[in-house]
């Protein structure tokens, strides 16, 4: 996709240019990475609605991953804008971006392992002023961990783990959450709970911008699906379209279908 035409730099496109009529709540403008002479995001302009759950697909180096940190702020942009929900995000800090409403679950476990369920999911709750308890009880029984509250992080299953850290982002209420491969290396029990949540979070009204590799599951969560391929996106459609095409298929799919 091209960058939308006409922007101003405080502007953001008021519609996702996806095919939906939705208002858009992220986008990208020129959005450029370089690591000296490699540019690893180039030019991104890409936009996802509100509410939609749109999962980045590509080859190993494309360039997912540092997108995704683009736009928590933990990467500065060479070059180009990040545009949420009316903010222009740019020039803010990660923390910053965090409190407008963006959360990120990133590829490996960020939890603490000496802590029980609940303590973890205590950490992020002492940022915000939301009702402690409450939210501790909904997040538990949405991350089906109840029954684990007062283990031991250290004793839950990889499966288990990656639930809880995406249990500690839920506790913010985030409208954006990110994930970056949350279902590597987890059997087809476990990513098929993983599915389960994004989709009870997503009906809920969450947005989701979610890496993965794993297309069956890719399938299962998403309609709207981006291709990045050497740092630029090559395609972007429904899911159908996307596993069709020929040149997906010869760059990607191929191996990965
Ligand atoms: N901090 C860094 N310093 C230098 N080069 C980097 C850095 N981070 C990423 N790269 C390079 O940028 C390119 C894009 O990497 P990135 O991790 O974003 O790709 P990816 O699509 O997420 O890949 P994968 O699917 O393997 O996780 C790669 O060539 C990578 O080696």
């Amino acid at each position: 996709m091209s960058a939308p035409k006409n922007m101003g730099v405080n502007q953001q496109p008021a519609v996702a240019a996806t095919g939906s009529d939705r208002e858009a709540i992220l986008s990208t403008r020129q959005l450029t990475k370089k690591f000296g002479g490699l540019t690893a995001v180039d030019s991104v302009g890409f936009t996802v609605a509100a509410g939609e759950i749109r999962c980045l697909i590509g080859p190993n180096g494309a360039g997912k991953s540092t997108l995704l940190e683009l736009i928590t702020g933990q990467l500065s942009p060479t070059q180009g804008d990040i545009y949420f929900d009316g903010l222009d995000l740019t020039a803010l800090e990660p923390h910053e971006r965090m409190d407008a409403g963006i959360s990120v679950k990133f590829q490996s476990p960020h939890i603490y392992e000496s802590l029980t369920v609940e303590q973890n999911l205590r950490v992020p709750l002492q940022r915000t002023d939301r009702e402690t308890e409450t939210v501790l009880t909904d997040t538990l029984e949405r991350i089906s961990l109840a029954q684990q509250a007062n283990v031991s992080a250290s004793d839950l299953s990889h499966g288990e783990k990656q639930r809880l850290e995406i249990g500690m982002a839920v506790t913010l209420d985030p409208k954006l959450m990110l994930l970056d491969e949350p279902v590597a290396g987890m059997s087809i029990d476990e990513t098929a709970d993983i599915a389960e949540l994004i989709r009870s979070l997503h009906d809920d009204g969450m947005t989701f911008l979610v890496v993965e590799h794993d297309m069956e599951f890719v399938r299962k969560i998403s309609e709207q699906v981006t291709v990045l391929n050497q740092g630029s996106i090559l395609r972007q459609g429904p899911i159908e379209d996307i596993e069709s095409d020929d040149e997906v298929r010869r760059i990607y799919l191929g191996e990965n279908a």
